[in-house]
């Protein structure tokens, strides 16, 4: 609809609804649709004898019809779509194609027509990101528009794989990808299109979301070939451009002469009838197909292997969506890696530290993801400080069901010299810190009606004796936190809570680089590391969302060791 156009205000005859009110189809019900209202004015002219009344729908039917696609981009942010890709339209559209194919240089005649332009490219990239796609394919590629703007919002080791027949379509993006620094998630793949495909297939390489845009002929083929070569992922999309073609769907009577309208008209019509997708047709520009695949069980099945657990696929059962999750010690290092992964994976999260401020900076980063979160200073060496932890997020959330016991400390001295105050503090905190929390948390959880789940921070210095490095309180206080967690996790089993731990190796901290006494240990440590580097804190990542999900609902009492090996030689 025009800009300036509400619906409402269209100028009606004297024989129709007052004005203000909308056009009524020929089924008495009210235009409802920018394109009924449309239908409605042109049903007017022609039902018209009066030709300055019927010239008067016509100029509304032509601005809305005119204005449609003006308004829809004016009304889209295409942040997505940077400076780079801009250039690269208007030098396609400026480009002297005719020219190009008369010196023998494409095989086709191109036009710039081909080029999908900056909104389409905005549709299909923000689509990649909502669906957090990481390996992308386009067929067709043309000037490479929707290639760059989906290579954009693509992870750093996300990749886009693009098809087109034309080598020296591979020399004209060339310089635009490298200038917009995004050649190393762009592979372009020349020659037939079913041929790339079958070549991808060799490679065993698997797509979120793939976009057919080239050869209209060759759609139904490459259709056939993903499905056959099972080259979109579990839950991947499909999405395919001109289903509209140019609105020739009305005379797609069979054996239409434009073979594109009939190439489109079947194809349209195999999608429709292939059990194996659900499929939508969407109205936008010329026409974007969605598919995705149904289902593979059927409803009544049974297996839930078959199925995924309450149906759910596997990585939705990791999900955390509508979780509350507490974490100690989270304003910097494991503890704020931990908070980023819960928040990521769909909590809410109370980031709980002794340092208020740190706390609040990590809820500053979270809440600019999206995720929402409370910062709450906490010394867990005090009972009431941990029974407030948990009240103030309960207060704000209304539930907990993840806890992380996280906060510890390391001194590092040799056991025959230990101060006794040195010992007290890392026990107070590392072992006794833990206890009053998950003392503190378990109140609360044992009342829940859901499942709940506690994961306390040991360390790999529960398996072995880090050498050469001397801290007998500190491997103690975290051998007894394996021991408490044992022992919880089997004391609470029968009550909904599940109690587990995990025991990082030796992280790589700015702590280790700027202690004069750890830094030169760094090299003796990485002879013992099969893995051969330190631990980094996104290592942890996975196993807190993992054991704080119900995909790990069959585990509790047990220590998850993320060591590089260290511990197994
Ligand atoms: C509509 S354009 C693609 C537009 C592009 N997706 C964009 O965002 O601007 C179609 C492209 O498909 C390519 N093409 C045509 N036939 C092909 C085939 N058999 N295999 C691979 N590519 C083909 C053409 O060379 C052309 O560049």
């Amino acid at each position: 609809m025009s800009p300036n156009t509400p619906a409402d205000t269209l100028i009606t005859p004297s024989s129709s609804p007052a004005p203000g009110s909308l056009p009524t189809l020929p089924s008495g019900r009210t235009a409802d649709t920018p394109l009924e209202v449309i239908a409605c004015h042109i049903r007017s002219i022609l039902k018209s004898n009066d030709i300055q009344q019927a010239h008067l729908y016509a100029q509304k039917a032509l601005e809305l019809t005119e204005g449609i696609d003006n308004y829809i981009e004016e009304m889209t942010s295409v942040d997505a779509v940077g400076e780079e890709i801009h250039e690269v339209v208007k030098k396609t559209m400026e480009w002297d194609w005719d020219g190009v194919y008369e010196k023998g240089q494409t095989k086709y005649r191109q036009t710039s027509n081909c080029c999908a332009g900056t909104f389409e490219a905005a549709f299909i990239s923000t689509f990649a990101q909502s669906i957090r796609a990481k390996t992308v394919l386009e067929i067709g590629m043309f000037t490479g528009t929707t290639t760059m703007a989906v290579a954009s919002v693509l992870p750093t080791d996300g990749k886009i794989y693009t098809l087109d027949i034309e080598p020296y379509l591979k020399e004209f993006t060339k310089p635009h990808f490298e200038k917009a620094g995004l050649d190393r998630k762009i592979e372009v793949l020349l020659g037939d299109g079913k041929e790339s495909l079958r070549e991808l297939s060799r490679r065993g390489v698997g797509f979120d979301m793939i976009f057919i845009d080239a050869d209209k002929t060759g759609y139904r083929g490459y259709y056939d070939a993903i499905m056959e070569l099972g080259l979109l992922n579990v839950g991947g999309s499909l999405l395919v451009d001109n289903t509209l073609f140019k609105g020739k769907y009305f005379d797609q009577k069979p054996n239409n002469p434009d073979p594109n309208a009939e190439a489109l008209r079947l194809f349209n019509h195999h999608i429709k009838s292939d059990p194996r997708t659900n499929s939508i047709v969407l109205p936008i520009r010329d026409g974007v197909t969605l598919i995705v695949r149904r289902p593979a069980s059927p409803s009544s099945t049974t297996d839930v292997v078959l199925t995924g657990l309450n149906r759910n696929a596997i990585l939705n059962r990791l999900s955390l969506n509508s979780k509350v999750a507490l974490v100690t010690g989270a304003g910097q290092g494991i503890g704020r890696a931990f908070a980023h992964a819960l928040g990521e994976a769909g909590a809410a999260v109370a980031v709980v530290d002794l340092n208020l401020e740190n706390a609040e900076k990590v809820v500053g980063e979270l809440r600019g993801k999206g995720v929402r979160a409370i910062a709450v200073r906490a010394d867990v060496t005090r009972k009431e400080d941990c029974e407030n932890m948990v009240t103030q997020t309960i207060t704000q959330w209304g539930r907990l069901d993840i806890a992380v016991n996280n906060a510890g400390i390391n001194f590092n001295s040799p056991a025959e010299s230990t101060p006794e105050n040195e010992w007290d503090l890392t026990f107070n905190v590392n072992t006794k810190g833990v206890f009053l929390s998950c003392q503190a948390e378990a109140k609360h959880m044992l009342a829940s009606s859901t499942p709940c789940s506690i994961i306390n921070t040991a360390s790999m210095a529960t398996l072995l004796v880090p050498r050469p490095q001397k801290q007998a309180a500190y491997n103690a206080s975290k051998a007894a936190v394996v021991k408490l967690t044992q022992t919880l996790g089997v004391e609470w089993a029968d009550r909904n809570i599940r109690v587990n731990c995990i025991s990082p190796g030796i992280v790589n901290t700015a702590l280790i680089h700027e202690n004069p006494a750890l830094k030169p240990l760094v090299g003796v440590w990485l002879d013992q590391i099969p893995l051969g580097r330190l631990a980094e804190v996104t290592d942890l990542q996975a196993a807190v969302v993992y054991l704080a999900s119900e995909a790990s609902g069959y585990m509790t009492g047990q220590n998850v060791a993320i060591e590089g090996g260290q511990s197994v030689v």
